[in-house]
């Protein structure tokens, strides 16, 4: 696979429409930014129609300021068979001063999809570069990670289940 395309950066500049109730940039617009970028990288990537599987959590370790510009750099960091996962790395630069801060960083799992919606096949992604590799490795633990909870959610919801068919 082309490794030039398993990365992608976008820059957005924060208009004062994305502000919120204090003035800061609206968080909801955050996500929606890092959702088109997860997009975008997964979409380039596959060369085919992605849609967004799950987002790991999402911390707002600092504001984001109206007039600021946002630079979201995003790469593949694994693929399954039909799944990618995108980090992301969220910059935010006062343009005056240049200072740049690192906002938040995030993981989005993509799946490729056929027409008719199906999750389809994606070119495997083999890491070259020792950023590569330590990616590739955090999101295989993650990817464990995922699967253990879904698992320990689907056991919890079934003994839910369970205890109230016996109250009736
Ligand atoms: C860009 C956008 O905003 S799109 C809008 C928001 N997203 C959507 O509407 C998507 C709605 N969801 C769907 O349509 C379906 O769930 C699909 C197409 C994503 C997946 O269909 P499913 O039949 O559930 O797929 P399936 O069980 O085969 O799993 C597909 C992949 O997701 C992975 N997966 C399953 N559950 C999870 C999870 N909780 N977290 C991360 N990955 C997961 C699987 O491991 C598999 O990846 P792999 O093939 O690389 O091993």
């Amino acid at each position: 696979m082309n490794h030039s395309n398993s990365e992608l950066m976008m820059t957005v500049l924060m208009t004062p429409d994305k502000a919120n109730f204090i003035g800061n940039v609206h968080g909801g617009d955050l996500l929606k930014l890092l959702d088109q970028v997860a997009y975008a990288c997964a979409s380039r990537y596959s060369g085919k129609q992605v849609v967004t599987m799950s987002v790991d959590q999402v911390t707002f370790r600092q504001p984001v300021h109206v007039g600021e510009l946002v630079s979201c750099y995003a790469s593949v960091n694994f693929t399954g068979n039909t799944s990618m996962e995108i980090g992301i790395k969220v910059i935010a630069e006062n343009i005056q001063s240049q200072i740049k801060r690192h906002v938040n960083s995030c993981f989005f799992t993509m799946v490729a999809t056929d027409q008719s919606g199906k999750p389809t096949p994606v070119p495997t992604f083999t890491p070259n570069t020792p950023d590569q590799f330590r990616r590739h490795k955090g999101a295989e633990l993650r990817r464990e990670l995922r699967r253990h909870y879904e698992e320990e959610s689907l056991d919890i919801r079934q003994s839910k289940a369970i205890l109230e068919s016996g109250k009736s």
